[in-house]
């Protein structure tokens, strides 16, 4: 089972989400967010990231600063926002996880399995993301099953990111405020009890 922890934005909680064996860490470029990061200190942050995949998560960015965070060193594109196929082929498939927030009568265009995967998060009105809330992970694992390469997000913590291994199967989990003391300022004892939930879940 792969992990990504997103929102980081200090080198303290990358390093040690780097030493706890994540495989990817993520960083929010949506200026509306609590977890901003101007793009200028991903070349700070990306320093601190040794072998994790970095990810530059965005909300319907322009090809310019898509183009910077890959400059920049960030090995993949997250797109949280309603961004289309066309505009994913431009950045390339291979480096694009494409969010979609879980809605009712929920689907997902098949093309979208070119990307490098599907992220899964929880739709919240107003929000696009790090909602620290579930929803029905059912909805996952039906697309699991169709073939898809699933990170499970939204509102996943140390409690249940287990019982959601267990449910959904995904390629991957991603946490956010799960593992936060305060928005974008990382809980270092809940980076540990997420990563040991996830170990212990394996052995499944
Ligand atoms: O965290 C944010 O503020 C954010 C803003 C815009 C797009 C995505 C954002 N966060 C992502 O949301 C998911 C789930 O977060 P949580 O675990 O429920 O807090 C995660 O991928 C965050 O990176």
């Amino acid at each position: 089972m792969k992990v990504k922890f997103c929102g980081l934005t200090r080198e303290e909680d990358v390093s040690k989400a780097v030493s706890l064996g994540v495989d990817y860490v993520g960083f929010i470029l949506y200026p509306l967010s609590k977890r901003y990061v101007r793009p200028e200190r991903l070349k700070e942050l990306f320093k601190v990231a040794e072998d994790a995949k970095k990810v530059a998560v965005f909300v319907e960015p322009s090809y310019e600063e898509v183009k910077l965070a890959l400059d920049y060193g960030a090995d993949l594109i997250q797109l949280h926002g309603d961004e289309s196929i066309d505009f994913a082929r431009k950045i390339g498939m291979e480096r694009v996880i494409k969010a979609f927030r879980v809605k009712q009568d929920f689907s997902i265009d098949q093309r979208w399995k070119e990307a490098y995967a599907i992220l899964l998060d929880t739709y919240q009105e107003g929000l696009y993301g790090g909602t620290g809330r579930t929803f029905d992970w059912s909805v996952a694992r039906r697309f699991v099953e169709g073939g898809f390469r699933i990170f499970l997000s939204g509102g996943l913590n140390p409690q249940n990111v287990q019982a959601a291994v267990k449910e959904v199967r995904p390629y991957a989990v991603d946490v956010s405020s799960g593992i936060e003391k305060s928005p974008g300022v990382k809980d270092h004892k809940k980076m540990e009890e997420f990563m040991h939930a996830v170990k212990d879940s394996s052995k499944d």
